[in-house]
């Protein structure tokens, strides 16, 4: 990905290595920058994304019930450690006017949206808010279940811990009957 700089990723492992009291000179450290740098391009490859782009082209046609796409798995970046969260995402919108995005779009905009230094809650209210603006929905519901690393493997070391986050918007966030309908089809 052309927008990371690899080769300042690369020093700064190096100095990371030499920091922690290792060889950055032994044979198998020898790559470890460069794959490093090769997998922070990789896991951040979406920082320049708008997930808003997924949604430019839609479909027409007249269903105004649930859409749901549930079980979206992500792995994310914590902004705070830089250690992994990772877990499912579900997705929910009723569809207006017959407006309706392909399916796939809701899987890559959360994915878009995790590839980069990131808060479970900001991933959550960004695809929302990226779903309304662009579909005008009657109303989007999103939860993401995320297991922290931060939490599990350091810390307070919680293995099993699980977050959730919810963002509800349009008709969704004063109807806790819409609401349930997709919490029981999420269980
Ligand atoms: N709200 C929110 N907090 C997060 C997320 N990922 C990690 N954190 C928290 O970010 C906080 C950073 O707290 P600090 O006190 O600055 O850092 P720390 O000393 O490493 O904190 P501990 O994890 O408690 O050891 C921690 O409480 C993490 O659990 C996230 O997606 N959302
Ligand atoms: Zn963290």
């Amino acid at each position: 990905m052309e927008d990371v700089n690899v080769g300042k990723i690369e020093q700064a492992v190096t100095m990371i290595l030499e920091a922690i009291g290792e060889d950055p000179e032994r044979e198998g450290l020898l790559e470890t920058p460069k794959r490093v740098a090769k997998m922070y391009a990789e896991v951040f490859e979406g920082m320049k994304d708008d997930p808003r782009m997924y949604f430019e082209t839609v479909f027409h046609e007249q269903h105004e019930e649930v859409v749901l796409v549930k079980d979206i798995p992500f792995y994310s970046m914590c902004e705070h450690h830089l250690v992994p969260f990772f877990g499912v995402a579900h997705i929910s919108y009723i569809p207006r006017d017959g407006v309706v995005a392909g399916l796939s779009k809701l899987a890559r905009a959360v994915e878009s949206t995790a590839k980069r230094p990131q808060l479970q809650e900001r991933i959550t209210t960004t695809v929302a808010d990226a779903m309304m603006e662009m579909l005008k929905p009657l109303g989007v519901y999103v939860i993401i279940e995320a297991e922290h690393m931060c939490m599990t493997m350091r810390g307070i070391k919680k293995p099993g811990s699980k977050t959730i986050t919810t963002a509800a918007r349009g008709i969704y966030e004063h109807d806790d009957v819409k609401r349930s309908e997709i919490l029981s089809l999420v269980k």
